[in-house]
């Protein structure tokens, strides 16, 4: 394979599910030591195109090419054997189990009687994770762990199997701004040594920050592909949604009149008796938007649903306009005035 051949290259890829083309035509090449960033829209299909690449899904059109070879890509495994690693956003690792057991998890010899070293694992481990500049502690266990760092043992799990094209999902909305730093750094280290990158995104900041390529697809079709160097976020954006974008709100101060919700001291704890709300206060008055900050998984999705009448709460208060709608039907929770914009409309919204 000569340096100008694509180690991945998709031709002309289609998908279709009922009703919809999530993946119309799509060509895109990614090359040795390059970070291909793949944006799109919530529903574009980016994660479609994905999970063709890692074998989940197969195309009913269209050709893939593995470092110049025309390949069928029809189980992750195989996946893996052409050297494609895919980092997950939701994590797969088993919490009570080190790092390395998580990492050799089912790579268990077929032959009866075989067993795995698990010293010449924990030094291989060590190894990668030293090369990469990794940082993980292959004996801890994953309960002990920062969600950064189990994100940097899925990556060690695709470069234990051999990967050297990685493909990386939405890989920072679980991370502190501190930990994206951090994988930013990683990942320039995973190009400069001989890996090539898919980082599939629709933030623009880390696209300009990192990658070197960037491939816009809406609704399922390739809009076009930049060199990063030589766009802008306006551009990518415009690119993204179809129409043109202003990052400039005209906002006037506010005026906020009377408390319409009032969240008193709220608790509620998950399966495993875990508080995930711990005596959480907050006002919110008429007129007025509160932004709630916060990484993924801590504690967001529970307030809206503790809020909205989804969960229950083991205690505190929550009012509408002076009315009581703790632990009430989300029916009477919506006739008391509130409604709800799910995150994910297609898990949980009704169109
Ligand atoms: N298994 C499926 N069955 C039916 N439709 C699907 C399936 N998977 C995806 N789709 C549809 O295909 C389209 C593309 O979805 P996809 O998940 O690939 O988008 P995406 O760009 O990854 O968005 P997101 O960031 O929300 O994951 C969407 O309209 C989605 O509803």
């Amino acid at each position: 394979m000569d340096a100008a051949t694509p180690v991945v290259e998709l031709k002309q890829i289609t998908k279709r599910f009922p009703g919809i083309v999530a993946n119309d035509s799509i060509s895109l090449k990614l090359h040795k030591g390059e970070i291909l960033a793949l944006l799109g829209e919530n529903g574009a299909g980016k994660s479609t195109l994905m999970n063709i690449v890692f074998g989940l899904y197969q195309p009913e059109e269209g050709s893939i090419e593995v470092k110049g070879k025309p390949v069928v890509i029809d189980s992750p495994n195989k996946a893996i054997e052409l050297g494609i690693g895919m980092v997950h956003q939701h994590f797969k690792l088993v919490q009570p189990f080190t790092v390395t057991e998580n990492i050799i998890l089912g790579m268990e010899p077929k032959k009866m009687g075989a067993r795995i070293d698990y010293k010449t694992s924990v030094a291989k481990i060590k190894q990668l994770s030293d090369q990469y500049g990794l940082k993980v502690n292959p004996n801890a266990k994953i309960h002990d762990i920062s969600v950064g760092m189990q994100q940097r043992v899925e990556i060690l799990k695709t470069l234990y199997r051999g990967a050297d094209i990685l493909i990386f999902d939405e890989p920072t909305a679980v991370l502190t701004p501190q930990e994206i730093g951090e994988l930013m750094v990683i990942m320039k280290r995973l190009v400069a040594e001989g890996k090539s990158i898919i980082l599939i995104t629709h933030k623009l900041k880390e696209i300009m920050q990192i990658s070197d390529t960037v491939t816009i697809i809406r609704r399922g079709k390739v809009i076009d592909t930049l060199k990063t160097a030589e766009t802008n976020p306006n551009e990518l954006a415009e690119k993204m949604v179809g129409r043109s974008v202003t990052f400039k709100v005209d906002k006037q101060a506010s005026v906020p009149k009377e408390i319409v919700l009032d969240v008193k001291n709220l608790v509620s704890k998950n399966k495993e008796g875990i508080s995930v709300l711990s005596g959480l206060n907050l006002q919110v008055r008429a007129g007025e938007i509160l932004g709630i900050a916060g990484v993924d998984g801590n504690g967001q999705s529970e307030l809206i649903e503790a809020i909205t009448g989804l969960r229950k709460v083991d205690s505190g208060i929550i009012e509408v306009r002076g009315k009581d709608t703790t632990n009430k039907n989300p029916r009477h929770v919506t006739e008391s005035g509130v409604s709800h914009i799910p995150e994910d409309r297609h898990k949980h919204g009704w169109y």
